[in-house]
């Protein structure tokens, strides 16, 4: 089973997620390729997606919407799971949060399987108007690689589950 995890990040926080999820995949037996959502020009040969974005005011990164809007069809033949990430605090950690508005429409369109939200990264220098603003009030690491793990780990009960 060859599993897709597709990708958007601008500071790099939400690519290591993908990693993450990548490496509990391939760790539980599945063959799993962690790419960026923007250069991934077909999804022939993967049996299931996992698509993920950094928010920013309440979207995904461009990237993300941009690839679940061109490869709508094939995603929505296949079973997909969304994550996002985050909130520059512990809410992620402490408790379940929904998708965002948009991002529920995405979950929507493509009959998705599960969805997300892991805490996000600012790093206290971030360069950008709106980024080094933020980081002034919230900057930190609030990533979990252990519910990263332990989400990707249900992807895969599922996905064996369809299996049998
Ligand atoms: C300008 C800006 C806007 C943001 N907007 C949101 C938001 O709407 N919701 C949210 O949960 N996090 C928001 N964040 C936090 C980012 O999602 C978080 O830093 C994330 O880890 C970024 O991922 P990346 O490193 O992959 O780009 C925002 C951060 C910045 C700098």
């Amino acid at each position: 089973m060859r599993v897709l995890v597709a990708y958007a990040s601008e500071r790099g926080g939400t690519a290591e997620i993908a990693d993450w999820i990548g490496a509990a995949l391939r760790e539980a037996g599945l063959d799993a390729d962690v790419r960026p959502a923007g250069e991934v020009a077909k999804l022939d040969g993967y049996d299931a997606a996992v698509v993920g974005g950094a928010l920013y005011a309440g979207r995904w990164h461009r990237e993300a919407r941009h690839f679940v809007r061109h490869h709508g069809d094939a995603l929505a033949h296949r079973p997909v799971w969304l994550f996002s990430s985050g909130p520059l605090d512990h809410s992620a950690e402490e408790k379940r949060i929904d998708p965002t508005v948009s991002v529920a429409k995405f979950a929507r369109r493509l009959n998705a399987r599960g969805h997300a939200t892991f805490g996000g990264r600012l790093s206290p220098d971030a360069r950008g108007f709106l980024a080094s603003k933020i980081a002034k009030r919230s900057s930190g690491d609030f990533r979990d690689r252990d519910q990263v793990t332990e989400w990707a780990g249900g992807i895969v009960r599922q996905l064996r589950g369809a299996e049998v």
